[in-house]
């Protein structure tokens, strides 16, 4: 049933995924479900809303996020962090589907950090990394930095400067347009687009705010 699911939003997605990718999704929710009461990594514990609220909603993310690394000077290897990743959100969802890139999942939590690591063996996923750290002792370099259900985004831009790439970007996973967030952003920060995502099954609305440092503050 899952596996139907989980197949039927990502076509809805229009989201090509390989056998292995699909298996090792899977996986991801079963793992996830496992050790969530001793680890807990989400507050979601039903299975068939970890599938939509979760990996949909993280997959709705995927082909954004592929169209952005076509763009890249580093292309193939780019490098990505996702801050405050938890249970691995987005992090492993873009691990599994992205295996070209480099990603690395940061938690203050140790337990959470750990799951990450254990999840990278059991899954087999080279480019996938546990960190056990506060987000603003991260150097980087980074080419992507990601969030969900992190904090506001003047804090979570201010957090993660240092860990930027020159040409980096971030990009924040929100529900609705959060226009006050975005007010309250300083000069520094330039959101160039709020992409809205669709994600199957989910009667909700969702965004990606794409941000980098304002064109100013890299020329000083
Ligand atoms: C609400 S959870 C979101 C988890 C996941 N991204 C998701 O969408 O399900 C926020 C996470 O951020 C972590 N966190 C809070 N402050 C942090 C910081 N300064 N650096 C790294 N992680 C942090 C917390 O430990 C928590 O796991």
């Amino acid at each position: 049933m899952m596996e139907a699911a989980l197949r039927q939003g990502a076509q809805a997605l229009g989201l090509a995924l390989n056998e292995g990718q699909i298996a090792q999704l899977l996986d991801f929710l079963a793992l996830l479900q496992k050790w969530n009461k001793v680890y807990n990594l989400t507050a979601v514990r039903d299975p068939q809303e970890m599938l939509t609220h979760h990996l949909l909603d993280s997959l709705a993310a995927v082909a954004p996020l592929r169209r952005h690394l076509a763009g890249l000077p580093v292309g193939q290897g780019a490098r990505l962090l996702d801050v405050g990743s938890g249970g691995g959100l987005p992090g492993v969802v873009f691990a599994i589907c992205c295996p070209e890139v480099d990603v690395s999942c940061v938690d203050t939590v140790a337990k959470k950090a750990a799951f990450i690591q254990q999840a990278a063996a059991a899954l087999k996923l080279p480019n996938l990394h546990g960190i056990h750290a506060r987000v603003e002792t991260l150097a980087g370099p980074f080419d992507v930095v990601s969030c969900r259900a992190f904090a506001a985004l003047a804090d979570f831009t201010a957090w993660s400067r240092q860990a930027l790439a020159p040409h980096a970007v971030w990009l924040a996973m929100k529900g609705r347009h959060p226009s006050d967030e975005i007010a309250a952003l300083p000069a520094t920060v330039q959101v160039f687009h709020v992409e809205p995502l669709t994600v199957p099954g989910l009667d909700a609305e969702r965004c990606i705010v794409w941000m980098r440092p304002a064109a100013s503050e890299a020329v000083a």
